[in-house]
């Protein structure tokens, strides 16, 4: 049996809802090998981000090295990279190993409004690692601050799209979990020729930490699986809708995703996610 293997290049979530752990749980509820590069480690938990410990870009790369020389990823995506050095390095190693199957979830802010991204670090992301990207994968403020646009009405999205494909990545999706005036939530799919909207029931709740993180991952999984890009957001936003509607009451303030949700809900209808 073939073994698929995604790899993620994010920060460590001490509380397990969000970055690294958010990813190698969903990984595993897809069935592909995860592996990971730790870029900063966080003490957080559901009240907030206590604090931020990035990791030496050299310590980033020698754990990018150790999966480029052994385990060539069938998809790679990245999260939290904190600071300029740090994307410049993930860059780097992206070209000198060749992988090709990249999300980049451009994350820049935590729930509560701590910063995971350095100001400065903006201009890297899109000068060295969007131009790498198979899929990118902003929330509507890190598409503003992308691009530079004031994202209301849906042709400013469709705008938005355009401009981040312009900037080298193939697909764009435009996540639509923060617009707070719609009743469903609506994300954006653009291949560069058409665009292509998702929408799903806005569940109303506060245990979404970590959406971002658990949708991209799912997205990565499947593609290290050889879904297409378009079935794989579609599998990516059932396996989020689930997780959120299935939200996990703990801590007290904003609980994780259910990761198990899913899947769950699939063995109940006796499928295998491998049949779809
Ligand atoms: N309340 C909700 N109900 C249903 N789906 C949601 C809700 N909030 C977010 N989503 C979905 O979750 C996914 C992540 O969207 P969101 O805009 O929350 O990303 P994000 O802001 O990057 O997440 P995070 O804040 O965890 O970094 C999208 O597919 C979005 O449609
Ligand atoms: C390590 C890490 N990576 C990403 C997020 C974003 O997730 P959220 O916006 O849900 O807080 C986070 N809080 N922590």
């Amino acid at each position: 049996m073939k073994v698929f293997k995604a790899l993620t290049i994010a920060g460590s979530d001490s509380g397990g809802g969000a970055g690294i752990q958010a990813d190698l749980k969903t990984f595993q509820e897809l069935s592909v090998y995860g592996m990971s590069a730790i870029t900063a480690v966080t003490a957080q938990n559901t009240l907030g981000v206590q604090g931020v410990y990035p990791l030496d870009p050299e310590a980033v790369a020698g754990q990018l090295d150790a999966i480029g020389t052994d385990l060539p990823p069938d998809a790679v995506k990245t999260g939290m990279l904190f600071s300029g050095d740090i994307i410049r390095i993930v860059a780097e190693k992206v070209k000198q190993y060749e992988w090709s199957n990249l999300v980049v979830d451009p994350v820049m802010v935590a729930k509560g409004g701590s910063p995971l991204l350095q100001e400065e670090a903006v201009k890297s992301m899109t000068a060295h690692l969007l131009p790498l990207a198979l899929v990118t994968t902003p929330n509507l403020p890190e598409a503003e601050i992308l691009t530079g646009l004031h994202i209301q009405s849906l042709k400013e999205r469709e705008e938005a799209a355009r401009i981040l494909h312009a900037m080298g990545s193939r697909y764009v999706v435009l996540k639509g979990g923060h617009d707070p005036l719609t009743e469903n939530v609506v994300d954006l799919l653009y291949d560069g020729h058409e665009f292509i909207y998702l929408e799903s029931t806005r569940i109303k709740t506060r245990h979404t930490h970590g959406t971002g993180c658990t949708y991209s991952a799912a997205l990565a999984a499947e593609l290290a699986k050889g879904k297409s890009v378009t079935t794989a957001v579609e599998t990516a936003k059932a396996f989020i809708q689930a997780a959120i509607e299935d939200g996990l009451n703990i801590g007290g303030g904003h609980g994780p995703t259910n990761h198990f949700a899913y899947m769950n809900r699939l063995r109940r209808f006796g499928h295998d996610q491998n049949d779809q």
